[in-house]
C-alpha cells in the first residue's frame, strides 16, 4: 500500500504553547481517515502544516514520498479544504472556478465542467454563489479542491453547518470519489455519527497527541458493547446464564429479548450453552458502541 502522507515527529509551537506534540502519522492509499478531537485538539493546525499554510516548528512531512523542496510539488497532488473558500458571491459556480483556475494556472478549461459534474452542480452552474444552499457551497468547495485532479483530499469540517440532506450529499460524493476515482481522504468533523458511516480508519487526537488509531474493523471489534438475543424462553435463558456465569450482567426486555453486558467475548459459548439446553435462539447479535461513546470513553480514560 502506498503511503500518501507521512509525518515524522511533527511539532508546532504557538508562542509558548505546544499545540502539536511530536506527531508521527501516516495516511495510506485508498483510506478514508477520520481525524477526531475536541475543539482545540490541533486538527486544523495539523492540516495547515500539511498544506504548507503553517510552517512546522520541528519534524518532517513526506507527501507521496517527497520531502523538503519537493514537498511543494507533491502538495499539487493534494486538494485541501481547510477553511471555507472565499468565493465571489455575485459570480456563478463556473465564474468562480474559472477565477481560481486562472489564478492557480493549472488546468484546462474543460476541467471546470468535469468537476461541476462530479459534485452534482452541473445543472446549477448558472446560479450565483450567494443563492446557493450551504450544501451546494460546500460541494463547490470540494469542486475547487478537485480542479487539479488530486489523488488525496484533506477536508477540515466539510459538513459543518449542513442539514441532514446536505450531509448525506457530501457523504455520497466522498464515497464516490474514494471508490470510483481512488481518491484517498483525510477528514475531520465533530459529527461523529457521520464519520462512522464514512471512514475506514479513525485517528483520535487530544492536545496535539494521537491517543488512538484504529481501523473500522478494529473499532467495530473494540466497541462491541453487548450481546442481544431473541429467545423463545427468557426465564430459562436467565437461569442458564446465572448458573454458568456467577457475575453475569443481563437484562430481560419485552418481545423475548435478552441483552448481556459482560462476557461479550464469549458469545459463541453463550449461544452453545443456550441451544444445547433446548433454548431456541432466534436472533443473536453484537450491538456496537456509537463512535461518540467510544470517543467519550477514550477522553475520560486519558483524563484519569
Ligand atoms: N495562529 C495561531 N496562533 C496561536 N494559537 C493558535 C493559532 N492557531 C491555533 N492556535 C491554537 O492551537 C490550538 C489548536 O487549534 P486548532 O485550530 O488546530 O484545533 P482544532 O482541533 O482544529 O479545533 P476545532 O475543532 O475547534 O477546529 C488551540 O489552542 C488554538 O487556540
Amino acid at each position: 500500500m502506498d503511503t500518501i502522507i507521512q509525518t515524522f515527529h511533527l511539532k508546532k509551537i504557538f508562542k509558548e504553547e505546544e499545540v502539536i506534540k511530536p506527531l508521527d502519522f501516516s495516511l495510506h492509499q485508498g483510506e478514508i481517515c477520520a481525524l477526531i478531537g475536541k475543539n482545540g485538539a490541533g486538527k486544523s493546525t495539523f492540516f495547515k502544516m500539511l498544506s504548507g499554510q503553517l510552517i512546522p516548528t520541528a519534524g518532517d512531512i513526506h507527501l507521496f514520498g517527497k520531502s523538503g523542496k519537493e514537498t511543494t510539488k507533491a502538495q499539487k497532488r493534494m486538494g485541501f479544504m481547510i477553511e471555507t473558500p472565499e468565493f465571489f458571491p455575485d459570480f456563478t459556480a463556473t465564474q468562480n472556478l474559472e477565477y481560481f483556475r486562472i489564478q492557480r494556472g493549472v488546468v484546462e478549461k474543460k476541467r471546470i465542467y468535469e468537476v461541476l459534474q462530479i459534485v452534482g452542480l452541473a445543472n446549477e452552474k448558472k446560479k450565483r454563489f450567494k443563492d446557493y444552499s450551504m450544501g451546494m457551497k460546500q460541494r463547490l468547495g470540494i469542486a475547487l479542491c478537485l480542479l487539479s485532479s488530486p489523488d488525496c483530499l484533506v477536508l477540515d469540517e466539510p459538513i459543518n453547518g449542513l442539514d441532514a440532506e446536505g450531509i448525506m450529499e457530501i457523504r455520497q460524493l466522498l464515497l464516490k470519489l474514494n471508490e470510483e476515482k481512488q481518491i484517498t481522504i483525510l477528514i475531520s468533523s465533530h459529527i461523529l455519527s457521520e464519520l462512522q458511516l464514512l471512514a475506514t480508519r479513525f485517528v483520535f487526537i487530544k492536545n496535539g497527541v494521537i491517543v488512538d488509531d484504529l481501523s473500522k474493523e478494529a473499532l467495530d471489534e473494540k466497541s462491541k458493547k453487548q450481546i442481544l438475543l431473541k429467545v423463545n424462553d427468557t426465564a430459562k435463558t436467565a437461569q442458564l446464564l446465572e448458573q454458568a456465569y456467577a457475575d453475569i450482567q443481563y437484562k430481560v426486555l419485552p418481545n423475548h429479548i435478552v441483552t448481556i453486558q459482560n462476557h461479550v467475548d464469549e458469545g459463541g459459548e453463550i449461544n452453545r450453552l443456550l441451544t444445547s439446553n433446548g433454548v431456541l435462539v432466534m436472533e443473536f447479535r453484537f450491538e456496537a458502541l456509537k463512535l461518540e461513546e467510544y470517543f467519550l470513553g477514550l477522553v475520560e480514560e486519558n483524563e484519569k
